[in-house]
């Protein structure tokens, strides 16, 4: 169980979801958790689902108590706002974690000050799993120490480079949606050869799982097994003539790119 109080501000689609894994999980009681967001029916709402308080208009107190306090709006929302606020009334020592893609260190430290623990996330969205990877960049006043138990509440961690953390965003943190789309229309694929829907899905949802499984416990490329499975002049290597011929691994590197492009445009825009 971690110790002291974390104060969210915006109570979006990823808090909830961190909420709902380190309450879920026990990392947090809910009475440590304050969250504010600008609908009240939101607070009120994660207020019923799990227990948390919702913070007061002003969240001066939330924010005087708070150990840790994570900005949860978008990069196109007003942080200079949640600057003034932060900076107002949490204490010098309250560590800072911003979840918010693409926004610099430098830029935070513009709005809650720089001399404070300042700790830039990308979280994992597989929160409800224990597996996945957020990335982390901490500036100079922030230890592991402070953000590790919260952190691993919603899966691993990867400690990073500031440098590398639009990278890490695009292909690490948007990765689940790759594979979402990769086994939708995967199982698509076999509804369209004439499988029944259930049976396509189970089976590509199975096909992934040991994929994975048969990778990390082979410790083979991916190649070698490819090669293992496609027999001379067979099925396999005909419907790998036909993926590459579809430009899928170009495709696939390209929406890696743009996911990286876009994030690093997210942190420029000023509201
Ligand atoms: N969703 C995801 O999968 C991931 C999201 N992120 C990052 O997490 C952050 C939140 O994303 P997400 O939860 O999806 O977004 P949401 O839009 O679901 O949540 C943001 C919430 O904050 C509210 N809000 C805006 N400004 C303020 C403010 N000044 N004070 C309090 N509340 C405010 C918003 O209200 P309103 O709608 O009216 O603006 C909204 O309810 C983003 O920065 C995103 O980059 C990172 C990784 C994954
Ligand atoms: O699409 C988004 O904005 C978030 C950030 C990374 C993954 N999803």
């Amino acid at each position: 169980m971690a110790a002291g109080r974390i104060h969210f501000i915006g109570g979006g689609q990823m808090a909830e979801a961190i909420i709902r894994a380190v309450v879920g999980n026990g990392t947090y009681k809910a009475e440590q958790i304050s969250v504010a967001d600008i609908h009240e029916e939101r607070t009120a709402y994660l207020n019923t689902a799990y227990g948390v308080q919702a913070a007061s208009k002003s969240q001066e107190a939330e924010l005087a108590g708070a150990e840790m306090i994570i900005i949860a709006v978008r990069p196109q929302d007003d942080l200079a706002a949640v600057g003034v606020a932060i900076s107002s009334h949490a204490s010098s020592g309250a560590a800072v974690l911003s979840i918010v893609a693409g926004v610099t260190i430098d830029r935070l430290a513009g709005y809650v000050g720089a001399e404070r623990p300042i700790i830039r996330v990308i979280p994992n969205t597989l929160t409800d799993t224990g597996l996945g990877y957020s990335g982390a960049a901490l500036n100079a006043f922030a230890g592991k120490e402070q953000v590790e138990e919260f952190l691993n509440g919603f899966g691993k961690v990867q400690y990073l480079e500031e440098s590398l953390i639009d990278i890490f965003t695009g292909y690490g943190v948007a990765g689940p949606n790759y594979v979402y789309y990769f086994i939708e229309s995967l199982a698509d694929a076999g509804v369209l050869a004439g499988l029944p829907r259930e049976q396509a899905w189970t089976t590509a949802l199975e096909n992934v799982e040991g994929a994975v499984a048969m990778l990390r416990h082979s410790g083979l490329h991916p190649r070698q097994l490819l090669d293992i499975n496609n027999s001379p002049g067979g099925v396999g290597i005909h419907a790998l003539y036909e993926l590459n011929n579809s430009d899928f691994a170009a495709g696939l590197q390209r929406s890696v790119k743009a996911a990286v492009k876009r994030t690093t445009e997210l942190g420029q825009v000023q509201s």
